[in-house]
């Protein structure tokens, strides 16, 4: 079942057309990546069909629904949740403190200001801490929930990022480059945690430089150049169309 559809999607910063005529489906289940180069519009992609940014054209379907237009906040109330880039983790609060953040909003940094005064997190609710340790166990980070945030390392904090956006109990989530920065070891836990959130039954988007990860984990992948869908397929599939060898490659398609 198609779970997302976004067609025709389009954006421009002035003069750069950063994403031209993008459409692609993402099935029920699946981790669904996309790569290509730098600059190719892959987080402007995922900014678009998360609400961060507004496209010029082009619709975002959930569940046959629409959403394209809707704000963060409101898409994560539909089911979308996602991780950015940049990690987002309150450093002054600790790390199931951060989780338990998650689970009352939607990663807007003045939401979590305010959500520090609500009294759930202030008192450390127990059902609330409950399920956010059992998170934390489930994406190996069990041994941390005592932790302070700015205690961890970032292999551990991009986990911790994960499991704040699970606490939102999404249907789909985004991670923008969740391997970025990390060492072999840690880039195959999180492989793994990606794998499970899949197992659960959450459908996974993902942008990503790692290409062994992405050709490990991905049911489907998405390659972008300049804006535009390259191709789209497996993850043999894929590997082996000559645009793609010659776009990583840099040589003449
Ligand atoms: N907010 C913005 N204002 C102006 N130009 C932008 C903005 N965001 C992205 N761009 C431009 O749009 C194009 C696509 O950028 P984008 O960051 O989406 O690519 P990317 O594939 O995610 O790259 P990377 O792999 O380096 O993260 C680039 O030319 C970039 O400079």
């Amino acid at each position: 079942m198609i779970l997302l559809e976004a067609s025709n999607i389009s954006k421009s910063f002035g003069g750069v057309q950063a994403v031209q005529g993008v459409s692609f489906n993402v099935q029920e289940g699946h981790i669904f990546s996309v790569i290509g180069p730098n600059g190719a519009g892959k987080t402007t992609l995922f900014n678009l069909i998360t609400g961060v940014y507004t496209a010029d054209t082009g619709s975002v379907l959930l569940n046959g629904k629409p959403v394209h237009g809707l704000p963060p906040s409101e898409l994560a109330t539909k089911g979308v949740a996602r991780t950015f880039q940049n990690l987002q983790i309150c450093m002054n609060m600790s790390a199931i403190e951060n989780v338990m953040v998650g689970a009352h909003l939607h990663l807007d940094r003045n939401l979590i200001k305010a959500a520090l005064r609500l009294p759930s997190i202030r008192n450390g609710d127990r059902r609330m801490a409950e399920e956010a340790a059992a998170l934390m166990e489930s994406v190996g980070l069990g041994n941390y929930i005592q932790s302070h945030a700015d205690s961890l390392s970032y292999g551990v904090l991009k986990r911790l990022e994960i499991a704040r956006a699970l606490a939102m109990k999404p249907t789909i989530l985004f991670l923008d480059e969740p391997a970025a920065g990390l060492n072999p070891n840690e880039t195959d836990e999180i492989a793994d945690v990606i794998r499970q959130v899949r197992d659960s039954g959450i459908t996974v988007v993902l942008v990503e430089h790692d290409m062994k990860m992405v050709m490990r984990l991905s049911d489907r992948i998405l390659v972008m150049e300049s804006g535009k869908t390259l191709t789209e397929g497996t993850a043999d599939e894929v590997r082996h169309h000559p645009q793609v060898i010659a776009a990583y490659l840099g040589a003449q398609a």
